[in-house]
């Protein structure tokens, strides 16, 4: 029995809880308290998985979710992470390096282990959608905003911004800046993630365009606050900057926890290259997990 895997992509930390491994529950709040970097393990997010047994060839389910509880639909780190967890605990064939399908609530996403020793792990992230009724985005009015997001005015305070929405499975706010900071992801991005005109929230992403082939992001994420790196939102950016004619098909998008290469297909299709390392295993001490799982027959 193992608890539970943690594991990080350039500082984007999550924590595997494999039911296979623990027969914890895995609610909103057990995710908040194993989430909690002074109570808890501490990650930005937990992936429960898989759902079901997972078979060679048929998607595997599992479950995201961000540390205020929330689920996540689709996290480009979180699933390269669930697939070094299968090849690391299962092998077999999810080990060979060929492609294999993870299935979550926001659909079918293929991953792809390039280099296990490395942690090479690529995940395919589909067509992003920039449609204010897909999001939704409101009008300041309230009402359903209708038609592209690209380039939409946003009025935060006293900052009058324009930024590009999109959806890639989870929505994400693209905000051009001269300076992207971590100060300014802080200060403005919970701003912008709770705006009233996205109701569902928003992920968000403070770029800069440092070449055709590089960009610069600080990402706010939505249920989790401030992140080192987040795999959606770098793919984000990168769509967003290349709808807006801004970049290349191929880009390096360098965030503080380091960088990960994006490539865009024709299409639109986004593909996600980057490393991700298992940091620990382990079981959680009684005290924890009779906090995590109060029913007796789980006290051991
Ligand atoms: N860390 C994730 C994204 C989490 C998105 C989540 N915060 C939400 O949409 O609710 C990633 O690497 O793609």
């Amino acid at each position: 029995m193992t608890d539970f895997f943690k594991y990080q992509a350039l500082g984007n930390d999550y924590v595997v809880i494999d039911p296979r491994s623990t027969g914890l529950p895995v609610t909103p709040e057990t995710v908040r308290l194993v989430c909690d970097r002074h109570f808890g393990i501490g990650a930005d997010g937990v992936v429960h998985g898989p759902l079901a047994e997972p078979r060679p060839g048929v998607p595997v389910p599992l479950a995201l979710f961000n540390s205020d509880g929330s689920v996540c639909g689709r996290s480009g780190n979180g699933l390269r992470m669930f697939a070094l967890h299968l090849a690391d605990r299962d092998a077999g064939s999810w080990a060979t390096g060929e492609p294999f399908t993870l299935r979550t609530t926001a659909g079918d996403s293929p991953v792809r282990i390039l280099d296990r020793a490395a942690g090479t792990v690529q995940v395919g992230l589909g067509i992003p959608v920039f449609d204010a009724a897909a999001l939704p985005l409101l009008n300041e009015d309230g009402t359903p905003a209708e038609g592209s997001t690209l380039s939409v005015p946003l009025t935060v305070g006293e900052h009058k911004l324009t930024v590009t929405a999109l959806d890639n499975g989870n929505p994400h706010t693209v905000v051009p800046v001269d300076a992207p900071t971590p100060e300014l992801a802080r200060d403005l991005g919970p701003r912008i993630a709770g705006h009233a005109r996205f109701p569902h929230r928003t992920n968000v992403q403070f770029l800069r365009v440092v070449s055709r082939g590089v960009l610069e992001i600080e990402v706010y994420e939505r249920g989790a606050g401030y992140a080192l790196a987040s795999g959606s939102s770098a793919c984000a950016a990168a769509s967003a900057a290349r709808r807006l004619g801004l970049c290349d098909d191929r880009v390096e998008v360098r965030m503080p926890g380091g960088s990960v290469t994006v490539a865009l297909a024709a299409d639109g299709a986004v593909t996600l290259t980057g490393e991700v390392r298992q940091v620990a295993t382990g079981d959680f001490a009684p005290a924890l997990r009779a906090l995590l799982d109060p029913t007796p027959e789980a006290s051991r």
